[in-house]
């Protein structure tokens, strides 16, 4: 499949997703430490891709999504942004709900 056909069919297939390097419970870089940590005290699942595993996604999502780094957070099939936005939007209370609403409508 192509890259691009992946990343779409990756997005479209998890309402909340975590483009990342290493995993949730090993990861490999601060930013993506902070991100996911953020990610599991909210107490829903998410996937996560673990980009260092995926050298063309590393290379190609940034162009996809127009934000050049990781992690990247996407929820519903739209970007969030990166751990700058996830830890603040964690600070304002306002990832729990996001997080939630997309995990709400994935189970309905
Ligand atoms: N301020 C950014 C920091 C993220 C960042 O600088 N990530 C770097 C280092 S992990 C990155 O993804 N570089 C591109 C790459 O390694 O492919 C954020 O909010 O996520």
């Amino acid at each position: 499949m192509d890259i691009i056909e992946t990343i779409k069919e990756q997005i479209a297939s998890n309402s909340v997703l975590l483009y990342m390097k290493g995993s949730p419970n090993a990861p490999q870089c601060g930013f993506s430490a902070r991100a996911s940590q953020a990610l599991m005290a909210c107490g829903e699942r998410f996937a996560y891709v673990d980009i260092l595993q995926n050298p063309e996604i590393r290379a190609t999502l940034p162009k996809y999504a127009n934000w050049p780094t990781f992690p990247q957070l996407w929820v519903k099939g739209e970007l969030i942004g990166g751990s700058d936005i996830i830890l603040e939007l964690f600070e304002k209370g306002e990832l729990q709900q996001i997080v939630k609403g997309a995990a709400d409508q994935a189970d309905a």
